[in-house]
C-alpha cells in the first residue's frame, strides 16, 4: 500500500465506524421492537388461557373460540341423588370412564346444606363440559332431604336423576359401620335400630333406619318429578355385573355404550369390581378403604326384625318404581 492509499484510508476510517454505529443502533430497535411485540402476543395469549373470566379485553370471537377449545362450567344434567351407601361413589367413577361424562369430584351438598349460596356458585364448582358431553354431580343425601326436590325441580333444565339403592338391611349396617369407624364408642347396631333393645319396636327416628324406607323418600320426590326422570341402579348388581348395571345408566343418559365388560376386572383382594383404567389413569384402581369395608357380625334375630319391618316398604317400593330389587 502507498503513502497516499494509506491517508486516505485514515480518513475514511471515522466514516466507516459511524455508519456501523448506525446499523447497529438501527438492528437495536429492530430487535428491541420485535422482542416487545412478541413479549405483548404471548401475554395476551397466555392471559386468556390462565383468566377465561376477564372477558373485557377481549372480542366476542376470540371468547366464542376459546370457549369451544375450552367448554364452559354449566349446571347439571344428572344428578346421583342417593341412596348413602348405595354404592354412589362406584357408580359416578365408572361413569367418568365415558368421554362424555364429566363430574365433580367431591360432594357439592348444594340441595342440602349451601342452598343458600345460590346457583352461581353450584355452578362454579361444575368442570368445564364441551358440547355434547354431560355434567354430573353426587351427593346421596339430596334423596332424603325434604327440600331437595322441589329446589331441583326449580333449577329447571329437566335434569335427570339417578337412585342406586340397596337392601335397606345391608344399606343401615354398612351406614352403621361408617359411623363406627369414626366413633368406636357408638352403641351396638341392635341397641341403636330397636327401641329399648327389644325386638318390639323398630327405632325409625334413627337415621340409619329412616334412609333405607325408599317408598317413603320416593313419595316426596314423585310429587315434583314423573317416574321417567328417574333411574333406580341396583347397588348388588352394581357389584355382581357393573357393565350390564352402567350400560342401563348410559341408555339413560342417551350416552353411546363406550363402558362395557373390558372395563373392569373383579379384584379378590378388594372383593368388588375395580377400573382397568379409571379417568385420568392408565393404572387399574379399586375405590378407596373406606368402600367396601367389612361389616359387623349382627345378631340373626335382629336382622329378621329389620327384614320384617322393611318388607312393607319394599313392595310398595317396588310398586312405585316399576322394579323389584328382589330384597325379600
Ligand atoms: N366397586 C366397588 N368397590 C367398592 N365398593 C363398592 C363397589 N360397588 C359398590 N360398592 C359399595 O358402595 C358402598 C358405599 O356406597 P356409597 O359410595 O354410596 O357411600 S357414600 O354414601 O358415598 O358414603 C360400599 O359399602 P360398604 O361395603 O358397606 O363399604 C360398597 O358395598
Amino acid at each position: 500500500m502507498g503513502c497516499g492509499n494509506w491517508r486516505s484510508a485514515r480518513s475514511l476510517g471515522p466514516l466507516k465506524a459511524q455508519s456501523r454505529a448506525s446499523a447497529f443502533f438501527t438492528m437495536l430497535l429492530i430487535f428491541t421492537y420485535v422482542f416487545y411485540c412478541l413479549t405483548a402476543y404471548c401475554d395476551s395469549l397466555s392471559r386468556s388461557v390462565l383468566e377465561p373470566d376477564s372477558v373485557a379485553a377481549y372480542t366476542a370471537d376470540q371468547l366464542g373460540v376459546q370457549e369451544s377449545l375450552q367448554g364452559s362450567k354449566k349446571l347439571p344434567q344428572a344428578i346421583i341423588i342417593g341412596v348413602k351407601k348405595g354404592g354412589t361413589r362406584a357408580l359416578l367413577e365408572f361413569l367418568r370412564v365415558h368421554p362424555d361424562v364429566r363430574a365433580v369430584g367431591s360432594e357439592p351438598h348444594f340441595f342440602d346444606r349451601f342452598y343458600d349460596r345460590g346457583l352461581r356458585w353450584y355452578r362454579s364448582l361444575m368442570p368445564r363440559t364441551l358440547e355434547g358431553q354431560i355434567t354430573m354431580e353426587k351427593t346421596p343425601s339430596y334423596f332424603v332431604t325434604r327440600e331437595a326436590p322441589r329446589r331441583i325441580a326449580a333449577m329447571g333444565g329437566h335434569t335427570k336423576l339417578i337412585v342406586v339403592v340397596r337392601d335397606p338391611v345391608t344399606r343401615a349396617i354398612s351406614d352403621y359401620t361408617q359411623t363406627k369407624s369414626k366413633n368406636p364408642g357408638l352403641p351396638s347396631f341392635q341397641d341403636l335400630a330397636l327401641k329399648n333393645s327389644s325386638l318390639e319396636l323398630v327405632d325409625t327416628s334413627w337415621g340409619a333406619v329412616r334412609i333405607g324406607i325408599y317408598a317413603k323418600h320416593l313419595k316426596n320426590w314423585l310429587r315434583y318429578f314423573p317416574l321417567s326422570r328417574f333411574l333406580f341402579v341396583s347397588g348388588e348388581r352394581l357389584v355382581s355385573d357393573p357393565a350390564g348395571e352402567v350400560g342401563r345408566v348410559q341408555d339413560f343418559l342417551g350416552l353411546k355404550r363406550i363402558i362395557t365388560d373390558k372395563h373392569f376386572y373383579f379384584n379378590q383382594t378388594k372383593g368388588f369390581p375395580c377400573l382397568k383404567k379409571p379417568e385420568g389413569s392408565s393404572r387399574p384402581r379399586c375405590l378407596g378403604q373406606s368402600k367396601g369395608r367389612p361389616h359387623p357380625p349382627i345378631p340373626q334375630r335382629v336382622l329378621q326384625r329389620l327384614r320384617d319391618f322393611y318388607r312393607p316398604f319394599n313392595l310398595k317400593f317396588y310398586q312405585m318404581s316399576g322394579q323389584n330389587f328382589g330384597w325379600d
